[in-house]
């Protein structure tokens, strides 16, 4: 800890201090805008506390707001994004006190603390796949229909899903006939748990997945059964997106809002972690242990697969996910580096549904050029997911890996996913350690404050930061863009819906069309 100018700043070894933790439990913490933490050379005064943060002149104000600062509560409190401490990033937050050290709360106590890992869920046997796939395509954070339109949500589920299921089930069959999530996320669970408990941080760690069993809303059951007081909600995404953790988030969101037990139970959320030093650590050691398998180490291109997302997420409704995604291969880049590992590496994104622009380079096309400019060895990296699934098992493992020969690659490898490697699960306890004291950080003094989110502040800040608006997207079939006046609206509607009728039964008649161009129909390739 520095003195200088009467100002005492933290660093990050001692970041957060007890002034912060109790600051940000003193539920009489006062209105604080969240844009004007923008503002680096303010002081703000409350509760005899005050905040100013020094931001890197490299930060634009947007990039701050979005990425670090993301829980300064419109009511009351303070949520910090948790990495942005533990690391050095380029935002140190300065606090001064002039109420000097306030007693820290003790954490544990008589608390009843839980664990709620979030992830997308997958199905279990070939019946599932159909409606499991409803479930992800019902998902308006998946498919972002126009609001007139969203009357057609459900409809469009039950048919996407249906056209979508044989070509969908092919792939679950040739990886054993369903998804190894739910098994992998389970025994994650349990390896978190039993690391928790041997930091002293006795905890119950409980899955909710969002599209398939065990639901969010089962696990939310079960923890209300337990009496958990203390809930820390960890979505199993390394790096934020709208369409994967945002949507878990704001499924609780709507949970959290309508029961009484849960609008009084404590709760914080780490919106994403893909800065932490024992998750890179880990991605690092299992690409170096993957490389050696090479003939020639140093000339195998590292290759980081993403899972992409539609480019409108990003460019229209702020998803942070291709930034935090660059960071994240930079970070791994750079530890590695330290290893004297200097390898060529890329970053490219798969696995894109639909006729829309999703996230470039796509992982097949980088794959081609690779191979047309002479690259021989290729170690694919899974970089989105903790776990292994259908696109690591199937696409990466099958169709990239001949793509690739074909393209005149000649060594091919592939970095396992991180599962239960021992540091991972090590840090994700650390992550939930470390957030504890933000658990009921946003203390209730108010309904509306109550009513809110996970805690207010963490999931309707971290949601209204990187989904401000919520724009809609640009609707998965191009036919629905069609603009239109005020009274023309009813009427489009009515020959939006019609012209899809009949451009389904030119589809199914002819065998072509968006749907087959989309991969959602190959019953006639
Ligand atoms: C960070 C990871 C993921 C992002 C981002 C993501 C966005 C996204 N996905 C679809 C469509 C589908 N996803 C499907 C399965 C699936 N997706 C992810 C991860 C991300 N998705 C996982 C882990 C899985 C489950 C795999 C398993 O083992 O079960 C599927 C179903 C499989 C298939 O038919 O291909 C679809 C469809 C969209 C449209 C999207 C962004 C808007
Ligand atoms: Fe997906």
């Amino acid at each position: 800890m520095n003195q200088s100018m009467g100002i005492r700043t933290y660093s990050s070894s001692t970041f957060p201090p007890p002034c912060l933790t109790s600051a940000s439990r003193n539920p009489n913490f006062p209105l604080l805008s969240p844009r004007a933490i923008c503002s680096p050379q303010r002081i703000y005064h409350c509760s005899g506390v005050q905040i100013e943060a020094c931001v890197n002149s490299s930060l634009s104000k947007t990039s701050l707001d979005a990425r670090y600062f993301l829980g300064w509560s419109e009511t009351q409190s303070l949520f910090l994004k948790q990495p942005f401490y533990k690391y050095s990033l380029p935002l140190q937050a300065l606090l001064t006190s002039k109420t000097q050290d306030v007693s820290h709360t003790p954490l544990i106590g008589d608390e009843k603390i839980g664990v709620l890992l979030l992830n997308l869920g997958g199905p279990e046997t070939l019946e599932d796949v159909q409606p499991f796939l409803f479930n992800l395509f019902a998902d308006p954070d998946i498919i972002r229909l126009p609001r007139l339109f969203r009357f057609l949500q459900k409809p469009l589920a039950k048919f996407i899903s249906a056209l979508r299921a044989p070509k969908s089930k092919e792939g679950y069959a040739s990886i054993g006939g369903g998804s190894p999530l739910r098994r992998i996320t389970d025994a994650q669970a349990e390896e978190l748990r039993k690391s928790l408990c041997a930091k002293n941080v006795p905890a119950k760690v409980y899955v909710g997945m969002r599209y398939w069993h065990p639901f969010t809303e089962e696990a939310i059951e079960q923890i209300k059964r337990d009496g958990i007081t203390k809930l820390v909600v960890l979505p199993l995404y390394p790096q934020f997106s709208i369409s994967t953790s945002g949507s878990s988030l704001r499924l609780l969101e709507g949970i959290f809002r309508e029961d009484e037990y849960l609008v009084n139970m404590q709760h914080t959320v780490i919106p994403s972690w893909y800065q932490r030093e024992g998750y890179i650590k880990a991605m690092a050691n299992l690409i170096e242990k993957e490389l050696v398998n090479f003939d020639c180490p140093k000339e195998v291109m590292i290759f980081f697969s993403a899972h992409g997302v539609p480019l409108a997420y990003v460019e229209e409704a702020g998803d942070p996910y291709k930034a935090e995604m660059e960071e994240c291969v930079d970070l791994i880049m750079e530890e590695l580096e330290k290893r004297r590992i200097n390898n060529a590496y890329t970053l490219a994104y798969q696995s894109r549904v639909g006729p829309v622009e999703w996230l470039k380079p796509y992982t097949d096309e980088t794959i081609i050029e690779l191979g047309q400019k002479g690259v021989k060895s290729l170690l694919a990296v899974p970089i989105s997911f903790v776990s292994e699934h259908i696109e690591t098992l199937e696409e990466i493992d099958v169709e990239y890996k001949e793509l690739a020969l074909k393209s005149g690659i000649e060594k091919w490898g592939r970095v396992p996913a991180l599962g239960c490697e021992p540091t991972f699960i090590s840090d994700l306890a650390d992550a939930v350690i470390e957030s504890l004291p933000y658990v009921g950080a946003m203390a209730v003094s108010n309904l509306e404050a109550r009513q809110s989110l996970v805690p207010l502040g963490s999931v309707e800040e971290l949601l209204a930061a990187y989904d401000s608006q919520r724009r809609e997207l640009p609707p998965p079939v191009t036919v629905w863009e069609w603009g239109w006046t005020k009274s023309a609206e009813t009427w489009n509607g009515r020959a939006a819906m019609l012209a899809v009728l009949v451009l389904l039964v030119l589809e199914v008649t002819t065998g072509e069309g968006f749907l087959h161009q989309w991969g959602i129909l190959p019953l006639f390739h």
